[in-house]
């Protein structure tokens, strides 16, 4: 292994495919299965790759042939759609599989194509059910390959980002955060740093924005929680609440990464889903999705976590292409 300063660019080429990858790159899959269906009780739902409509333009990696499938077919954005449909048979259930993103971004925290976990529980209520599930299986999974393959991890820590072993041990022994988008902004706003984006209430925290968060509350993983109605997709559960009319969103940032996991409750109120989804010209493309409900529904949530950005986390590494043995991102499509 050829060993550069830390804090020099550089690529890990020569760990991907030896020692580092195949040991906390391969131990933590097992390590995400043994917390769904050990403690959790989850059931495990293969997803599909080819999907018949898109839920973001960002879903347009490639557009399949008309004529194989009949319909215009897209590649998968996220399995979410799908698990609420298995969540009403199976209560709980989850899934960790391939997922494309065509972000014309060339940052160091985006790929085209990654692995993304994704869990759908019924009968949630809360985001704080949502969130404690996803603090348990941040913590649960990391304290399992740590415990697995410790030289290993070690090994990169040493070299590769020296510091970073005290820093997961202060997010695995310290109580995750919470604050609500409203009071980022407000933290944000009172920054003394300034920011390329301007910080206001209404617009997308930018990664500036969520790096600082994170410094602020101590380099502790944070939860932000409910988001700007209009930001957010058709899917997550409004609050019905005003002026600042918001929907049950989460995402936790962690330090040197910023968002890790994304979820939300859903929509399950049929009259609400029905107003948003006419509104959105979205009707005919998710008539099945609006049946969901017609046909009865329970309170459900969910959530995605990326898992490259998770390797990132958990092992220092700065560029997300050096956690993959072959990376996709625009305009690279190597190998
Ligand atoms: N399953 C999820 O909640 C993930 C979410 N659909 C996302 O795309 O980030």
């Amino acid at each position: 292994m050829t060993v550069k300063e830390p804090g020099n660019s550089f690529k890990l080429n020569c760990l991907r495919p030896q020692e580092g990858w195949r040991q906390e790159g391969c131990s933590v899959p097992p390590a995400l299965c043994e917390y769904w269906f050990g403690d959790m009780d989850h059931s495990y739902c293969l997803d599909c790759i080819c999907n018949p409509s898109r839920k973001r333009p960002s879903s347009k990696v490639k557009k399949q042939g008309k004529n194989f499938f009949g319909v215009p077919a897209f590649l998968t954005v996220s399995a979410q759609l799908h698990l609420e449909v298995m969540s009403g048979a199976f209560t709980q259930v989850f899934t960790f599989g391939p997922t494309f993103r065509a972000e014309n971004s060339q940052s160091r925290r985006h790929l085209a194509e990654f692995y993304m976990v994704e869990a759908e529980m019924s009968f949630v209520e809360s985001l704080q059910d949502i969130m404690q599930v996803m603090e348990t299986l941040f913590k649960s999974t990391t304290e399992a390959v740590l415990s697995n393959c410790p030289e290993d991890v070690e090994l990169l820590h040493k070299f590769i980002a020296p510091g970073q072993k005290d820093k997961l041990e202060q997010m695995l022994k310290n109580k995750f955060l919470i604050i609500s988008y409203t009071e980022a902004v407000e933290i944000l706003k009172k920054a003394s740093q300034n920011f390329t984006f301007t910080p206001k209430w209404g617009v997308d925290l930018q990664t500036e924005h969520e790096k600082y968060l994170v410094e602020y509350c101590g380099n502790i993983p944070v939860f932000v929680i409910n988001y700007p109605f209009d930001l957010k997709p058709f899917y997550m559960r409004d609050n019905e609440d005003e002026p600042q009319h918001t929907v049950a969103a989460v995402d936790l940032l962690v330090p040197g990464v910023g968002e890790l996991f994304g979820g939300s409750l859903r929509e399950e109120r049929f009259h609400l889903l029905q107003q948003r989804l006419a509104r959105l010209g979205l009707t005919d493309t998710y008539q099945w999705y609006l049946d969901l409900r017609r046909f009865g529904s329970v309170p459900h949530g969910g959530f995605g976590m990326g898992f490259e950005r998770y390797l990132q986390c958990i092992l220092g590494v700065h560029n997300i292409k050096d956690v993959i043995p072959f990376p996709r991102f625009s305009h690279s499509c190597l190998l």
